[in-house]
């Protein structure tokens, strides 16, 4: 089976600084891999070089077998750690532009997404509170049935219901349609029992990669795992 994303020998640095070193891995349709790794150690670049967004130094991306491309694009999900959209659009506003956008775009899905969330259709994104931008972010992700969903950090400021609600929304994605899934969190309690893979990184290099499952029996936990691999 063709790897959904494979990145080889990725390097990247910034003002001389190296960000990410001969970082490699391949994302396998249907799995859901979580990328962990310390404050600064390279995950958000890593992930916008994945989709396109920024250009690597040297290696090579390759995402449904092809150099990423607008086609490619399409095909693929990506909630940023910071939000991207105009202050100044209101919800109804940002659901249309993506029904417009996207064909396969199921405005049924965001909805039920957004369900709980107290969205008013005509709230301006500005006035939204964190976790209220998160999931309508998060909606928009989903209701485009990507075939790789990339998510950043779609935790972070989260109260616990929101939460609980992202990860069954994610979840429920995935055993609907099996999309592959890449997941950065600091937030690992809430979703590492549904880590298939985890990628482990450190000063923007690659120092683990392994099934979820065998780390979960070797270390009781990816918690566990996380602290003794990082605290040696
Ligand atoms: N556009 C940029 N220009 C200069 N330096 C950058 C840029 N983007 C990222 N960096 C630097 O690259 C390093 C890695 O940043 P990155 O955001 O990828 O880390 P991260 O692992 O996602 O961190 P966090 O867990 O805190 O979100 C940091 O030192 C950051 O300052």
């Amino acid at each position: 089976m063709s790897s959904v994303l494979e990145l080889k020998g990725i390097e990247k640095s910034f003002g001389g600084h190296p960000v990410l070193r001969q970082v490699e891995f391949a994302l396998e349709p249907g799995k859901v891999v979580g990328l962990l790794g310390p404050n600064g150690a390279g995950k958000s670049t890593l992930l916008k070089i994945a989709v396109g967004l920024l250009m690597p130094d040297a290696g090579q991306v390759r995402v449904f077998g092809e150099p990423p491309s607008w086609q490619s694009l399409a095909r693929i999900a990506f909630l940023p750690d910071r939000g991207h959209f105009a202050r100044g659009l209101k919800v109804e506003a940002a659901l249309a532009m993506a029904a417009r956008l996207y064909d396969r775009f199921d405005r049924g899905l965001a909805e039920a997404v957004l369900k709980d969330a107290h969205l008013r259709p005509g709230t301006r994104l500005s006035e939204l509170s964190r976790g209220q931008e998160a999931r309508l972010h998060l909606a928009l992700c989903v209701a485009r049935h990507p075939e790789l969903l990339i998510l950043d950090e779609p935790l972070s400021g989260l109260d616990i219901l929101s939460r609980e609600a992202m990860v069954e929304t994610v979840i429920g994605t995935v055993s609907d349609e099996a999309p592959a899934v890449l997941i950065t969190t600091h937030d690992l309690d809430e979703v590492e029992g549904h880590f298939d893979e985890v990628i482990l990184l450190q000063e923007g290099k690659v120092v683990l990669k392994a099934e979820a499952e065998s780390l979960r029996v070797r270390y009781g936990s990816l918690r566990q795992m996380y602290k003794e691999v990082m605290q040696p």
